[in-house]
């Protein structure tokens, strides 16, 4: 029987909202309004196909090492702005009224949210413009993920901005083919639009004892692999909008 894909939204035990899609065959991803940040992306065998640290820490503000972490402004550590930007530690907000991007209804199997961020004059001491960072995370009924950011300069003056979506993949095992899970059957693709950069990490053995949240064995089953806008920073005058836009899916792969 097929049906409707769901939008649940509920509270974590630090009384932050979480929004959990899922589409009618079971595949669902939980989203957190702490960061904006994707918290699992599971199939419809409950399998996640995010990494999660055990030693991850879900108090706000830091934010939980796993998952898909939001870079912006900044990537890297850069005077005068945390590492990595700072929407990753900000709470956001659902979007209740957002522009239409494309036509999304439940009854075709796609679930999709709605969240924003909109600078605070807080924000303005770590980086001098106002913007709004809106976020549409779709799943779809194959079970792929679809994150779509739009930055939009809501200041009388231009700014200047890099982007990653920090993506922590699950691994099988890093020591016997990198991406590859369970054995080497699957892997994952992603198609990206406005993000030519990939910037891919793993933190390895040594610099792993060095990461509090974060198990010392751990590296072994995770990989970092950023669709990101990082190379030449994007420029927006007043007014302007960008969109950078990514998909991931699992493929089998043959051999
Ligand atoms: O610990 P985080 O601030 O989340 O950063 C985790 C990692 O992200 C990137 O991939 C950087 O290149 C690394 O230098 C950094 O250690």
């Amino acid at each position: 029987m097929d049906r409707s894909a769901a939008v649940e939204v509920s509270e974590d035990e630090n009384e932050v909202s979480q929004v959990l899609l899922c589409n009618p065959r079971g595949a669902s991803a939980r989203i957190s309004l702490h960061g904006g940040q994707v918290r699992s992306w599971k199939t419809e065998r409950g399998e996640d196909l995010l990494f999660t640290s055990s030693k991850a820490n879900l108090n706000p503000p830091a934010a939980v090492r796993g998952g898909i972490p939001i870079c912006f402004p900044k990537f890297g550590n850069q005077v005068s702005v945390e590492q990595h930007g700072f929407v990753r530690n900000r709470m956001w907000i659902i979007d209740e009224n957002p522009a239409p991007l494309q036509s999304i209804d439940s009854s075709t199997g796609i679930a999709s949210i709605d969240l924003v961020y909109k600078s605070t004059d807080a924000d303005l001491r770590f980086w001098p413009h106002r913007f709004e960072l809106r976020l549409r995370v779709i799943l779809s009924v194959d079970g792929s993920l679809t994150l779509i950011s739009r930055v939009r300069n809501v200041d009388s003056k231009p700014f200047t901005f890099a982007f990653a979506y920090h993506t922590y993949f699950s691994i099988g095992d890093i020591r016997y083919r990198w991406g590859s899970r369970s054995g080497g059957k699957e892997d994952f693709c992603d198609k990206k639009k406005g993000l030519p950069d990939v910037v891919v990490w793993n933190p390895w053995d040594q610099k792993s004892k060095t990461i509090p949240d974060f198990g010392k064995d751990e590296y072994k089953f995770m990989l970092c692999v950023d669709a990101a806008a990082i190379e030449n920073p994007i420029t927006l005058k007043p007014g302007e909008e960008w969109t950078g836009q990514v998909e991931f899916s699992v493929t089998s792969l043959k051999y």
